[in-house]
């Protein structure tokens, strides 16, 4: 094969986990997800606007977050009532007013917007394009990053994407995780790091089954715990931090 010198778009391609959406009922799956209330929404990663497109489409007030200037550019000049940021959206100031969240996420970084997301207070829902196997892992719970959000919000996952739905083709299949936001919190969002140290401590402590883990942390011997933690549910955890803290 003739060697051919990768160009600074191919690096960009590569770097920036450029993978587009080519199949528009995809597109569509991804925007109808959304509350019908039109709230404004923030895009993260809006590329070559396949998903922004269909955002102006449906009414919503658009602010579309991309770190790559020719994309961002090329967004200004294509969709003139969309506000534009040019920046990394790890460090994105989201707005003080309620928003909804979308975007096809960068593989690469998937984890890190989850969790910074996670820690914001302002959107209401987001629907994300992750990769099949952290949307699956996300919705099933069990786990104790979901287990230490769980009083505050709901994790759905929301289908498979095979990879013949983007361009270039990704390695793997993407998936759709939907966060939303509970409007009543299992927990005081006042307690929030106290439950999460709560649930580590949980989560890594000594001994065979909740119940002796339980006891060893809290002092306390609680009665009908299923075997083990990645078995309890939101509202078991919730309960379980009310009723020994
Ligand atoms: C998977 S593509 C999605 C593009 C488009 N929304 C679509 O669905 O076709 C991810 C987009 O995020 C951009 N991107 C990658 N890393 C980023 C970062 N840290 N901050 C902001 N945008 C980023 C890429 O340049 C790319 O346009």
């Amino acid at each position: 094969m003739p060697y051919r010198r990768r160009s600074a778009r191919d690096r960009a391609r590569r770097e920036l986990g450029q993978n587009f959406l080519v199949d528009r009922g995809v597109v569509r799956r991804l925007v109808d997800l959304l509350d019908p209330v039109p709230r404004p929404v923030v895009e993260l990663g809006a590329g070559s606007g396949a998903i922004t497109r269909e955002l102006v489409g449906s009414g919503r007030r658009v602010t579309a977050v991309e770190l790559d200037p020719h994309w961002a550019s090329s967004l200004r000049a294509t969709f003139p009532e969309v506000r534009v940021i040019r920046c990394d959206m790890l460090d994105f100031r989201f707005p003080a007013a309620e928003h909804a969240v979308i975007g096809n996420l960068p593989f690469g970084i998937t984890t890190s917007v989850t969790r910074r997301l996670l820690t914001e207070k302002t959107w209401s829902e987001a629907v994300l394009l992750v990769q099949w196997d952290v949307a699956r892992k996300r919705a099933e719970g069990g786990n104790q990053l979901n287990a230490q959000w769980s009083p505050w919000y709901e994790f759905q996952s929301c289908g498979r994407i095979p990879a013949r739905s983007f361009r270039p083709t990704p390695a793997v299949d993407g998936g759709i995780l939907k966060l939303r936001r509970r409007s009543r919190p299992l927990v005081p969002l006042d307690e929030q790091r106290r439950y999460q140290r709560f649930v580590e401590a949980v989560f890594t402590g000594r001994g065979r089954g909740l119940t002796e883990i339980v006891r060893n942390v809290t002092g306390y011997r609680v009665r009908n715990l299923p075997a083990l933690p990645r078995d309890l549910s939101a509202e078991g955890w919730a309960r379980l931090y009310t009723g020994t803290t």
